[in-house]
């Protein structure tokens, strides 16, 4: 397929959708990647885009992101995700969602949408009352709500599994983990990776959740520029992503990388680079498919924290899994793990 708006890595998506709404200032992009498995399901990012093909560059990618970790998840979801360009200056967030919701509504279910980056439970909650395709919402006495913590137990998890296969460790006492990022996701990893007893490296853009985190974890606080290149055994980008690049990769000194965030690998080939140095990448959609483990039987009305949580832990037989596959085929992870989603949005 020939490239499409310059963007040469992109796999096909279905469509996109553009929408605007000047009363509130929404400037959105709804991308639905495939829809193979069922509607694409993916959260909606508020982010200041440098530029509005940096919007869509983005949307595209996370879409597709979203197909594969829903197929690995063994979710009957395909792909899809939302950007909205953050307004300049003072916006009102009730109308600015109640527009998005409108254009999430438009789409007739080909979409749905839940909470990302720059968005909260509370704006899911203003989207709810526009439109049905909305998860992740707190409902009093039913299941339901912020998906971070289940993000995070099934990159704990994947820790687990990781450092088993690749480390040789059966535990994580005295296991060096650098963390970048501690935010929802981040701050909950630290929990249970101080709680099984690794010892964290941590760095965030705000001093605050360090300081924080050093207070209660004892985490060692090390800069925004430092903290891929941690002498630890473990990475876990947890902040944006593109954070792997051939700029960052030769300089990293973990020997398996396992983080919440999305598209870590700034270029399909950086999954080569880090092959090449030997460290085992454990590629972000499979192992943060928690959130939308949750919020996707959250949607279909099946929440039940401990079966959601026994389903996020299945995360880690499939990180093992693919650990051997690689084995066979001589791929590496992150190339193996795309051509083990794509198999299943075929099969679907
Ligand atoms: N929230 C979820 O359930 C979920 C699910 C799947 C994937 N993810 C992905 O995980 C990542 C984190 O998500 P989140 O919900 O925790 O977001 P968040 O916005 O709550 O946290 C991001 C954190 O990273 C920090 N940060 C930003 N730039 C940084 C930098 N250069 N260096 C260090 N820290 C930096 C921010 O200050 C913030 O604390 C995102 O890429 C997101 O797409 C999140």
């Amino acid at each position: 397929m020939p490239s499409f708006f310059g963007l040469p890595h992109q796999a096909p998506h279905e469509r996109v959708l553009i929408a605007a709404d000047e009363a509130s200032g929404l400037r959105t992009l709804i991308a639905v990647h495939n829809t193979a498995r069922g509607p694409g399901f993916g959260g909606c990012r508020v982010w200041a885009y440098e530029n509005d093909l940096a919007a869509h560059h983005d949307a595209l990618r996370l879409s597709q992101g979203m197909s594969y970790k829903n197929a690995l998840a063994n979710l009957p979801f395909g792909g899809g995700k939302a950007v909205i360009v953050k307004p300049k200056g003072e916006f009102n967030r009730e109308q600015l969602f109640a527009a998005f919701a409108r254009a999430v509504d438009s789409l007739q279910g080909a979409y749905i949408t839940a909470e990302d980056v720059g968005t909260t439970t509370a704006d899911m909650r203003v989207v709810q009352r526009h439109t049905k395709y909305v998860s992740g919402i707190p409902r009093e006495g039913a299941f339901g709500g912020d998906p971070s913590p289940k993000t995070a137990w099934g990159v704990f998890v994947s820790v687990q599994a990781g450092a088993k296969a690749v480390l040789g460790r059966s535990d994580l006492q005295g296991l060096t983990v650098a963390i970048q990022g501690l935010g929802a996701v981040g701050w909950h990893l630290a929990e249970f990776l101080h709680q099984a007893g690794a010892k964290l490296t941590v760095a965030d853009i705000d001093p605050g959740k360090t300081a924080k985190a050093q207070a209660q974890f004892g985490a060692t606080v090390v800069g925004v520029d430092q903290i891929l290149a941690a002498p630890v055994d473990v990475l876990a980008p947890c902040a944006l992503g593109a954070s792997l690049n051939a700029t960052t990769i030769p300089t990293l000194q973990a020997k398996l990388v396992c983080g919440a965030a999305n598209n870590q690998l700034a270029l399909p080939s950086d999954g080569n680079l880090l092959a090449d140095r030997g460290i085992a990448y454990l590629p972000d959609y499979l192992v943060n498919a928690g959130g939308i483990i949750s919020v996707a039987r959250e949607y279909r009305g099946e929440g039940e924290e401990q079966a959601v949580m026994a389903e996020v832990s299945r995360i880690a037989e499939r990180v093992t899994e693919l650990l051997a596959r690689i084995k066979v085929s001589g791929r590496t992870p992150a190339a193996e793990a795309d051509a083990w989603a794509q198999s299943l949005l075929v099969r679907a």
